[in-house]
């Protein structure tokens, strides 16, 4: 081998070794840059992809909301995470996720975010439904379980309590026109009514632990079309890991409570509206069993919810 042939793989060799060096060097600088950032934001639950500035917003701007967010659910996951402009969103849409947000770690999960509505219209936090996770919570939610909603003074104040009005006709309604569109159920219903109360007198509370058709009926009613459908969002001050992604602090959750009643990994025929299946049956609606959840559940359970 001659003497420029030498030298001229020697140069080749040089080369070789800078590049890789070069190499091996703008690797590291990446990975230590990825895991600053990974240590920053955690492993996030999953979403759509997102877009500068507006996150992902763009994927919410048709159709209900609800509707919207068990679609992309079916695709991201029974958690998502999304980040609608500058505000990050942990939605939640099975019984499982609920179960994780509304017990295992209510402690962290039981704030309410401020919004411009509540802080403007409803006095910063001063209501019940928007007031953050402090003692001035603890104290209204004490007033309004044990004195504003005791069953003495809900006979009092019953039409003049706003919180619940919507919610409650609307969930009648629902009640009628699925009546309506299944008259067999009408006349099952008719039939109870017929056997426990007769034709002279009207329904009273204390009949309704006897009438086992029409609780059925409400609670399907409420599985199928709970009134308040994303619930109301929940705000955690803490970072926090659910289900193995880490969820920042000061980040909102949505719980699609439409979404959760419907899941058919949990309901046989979830579309199908069947009291029946609330019959001889443990589940109840008043936030015990993550499945159905109508009145959410934990410390911000809804207290209108009776027994
Ligand atoms: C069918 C009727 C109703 C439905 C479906 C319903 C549903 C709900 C839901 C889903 C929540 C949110 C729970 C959570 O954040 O986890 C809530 C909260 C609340 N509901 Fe109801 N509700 C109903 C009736 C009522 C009535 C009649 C009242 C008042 C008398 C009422 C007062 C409230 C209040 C004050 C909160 C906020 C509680 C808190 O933040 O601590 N609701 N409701």
């Amino acid at each position: 081998m001659g003497e420029s042939n030498m030298e001229g793989l020697i140069a080749i060799f040089k080369s070789w070794f800078v590049h890789t060096v070069a190499a091996f060097g703008f690797l590291y600088v990446v990975l230590k840059v990825f895991r600053r950032v990974r240590h920053k934001y955690g492993r996030r639950p999953p979403g759509p992809p997102s877009l500068p500035v507006i996150g992902q917003l763009h994927h919410l701007v048709s159709g209900l909301l609800h509707h919207t967010l068990a679609k992309i659910a079916e695709k991201y996951g029974p958690i998502m995470w999304l980040e609608l402009g500058a505000v990050g969103v942990v939605v939640v849409s099975s019984s499982d996720m609920a179960r994780e947000i509304l017990k295992a770690q209510d402690h962290i999960f039981a704030s309410r975010p401020s919004t411009l509505f509540s802080d403007l219209v409803l006095g910063k936090g001063q209501d019940l439904a928007f007031s953050p996770l402090n003692d001035h919570f603890r104290l209204v939610r004490k007033v309004y379980t044990t004195q504003l909603l005791s069953q003495q003074q809900i006979d009092t104040f019953k039409d003049i309590i706003i919180g619940g009005t919507d919610t409650s006709s609307e969930t009648i309604v629902w009640a009628m026109t699925e009546l309506l569109r299944h008259p067999n159920i009408m006349e099952r219903l008719q039939s109870e009514l017929d056997d426990v109360i007769g034709k002279e007198r009207l329904v009273e509370e204390a009949d309704l632990q006897k009438l086992e058709y029409l609780q059925a009926v409400v609670k399907e009613t409420l599985r199928l079309h709970p009134g308040v459908v994303l619930g109301v969002p929940h705000f955690s001050k803490e970072a926090t890991k659910v289900a193995g992604y880490d969820t920042p602090a000061n980040t909102r959750e949505m719980l699609n409570l439409y979404a959760i009643s419907r899941d058919p990994k949990v309901w046989e025929n979830p579309l199908k509206f069947d009291p029946s299946r609330f019959l001889n049956s443990p589940i109840d609606v008043k936030g015990q069993h993550y499945e159905v959840l109508p009145f959410g559940s934990g410390r911000r359970r809804c207290p209108g919810r009776t027994n």
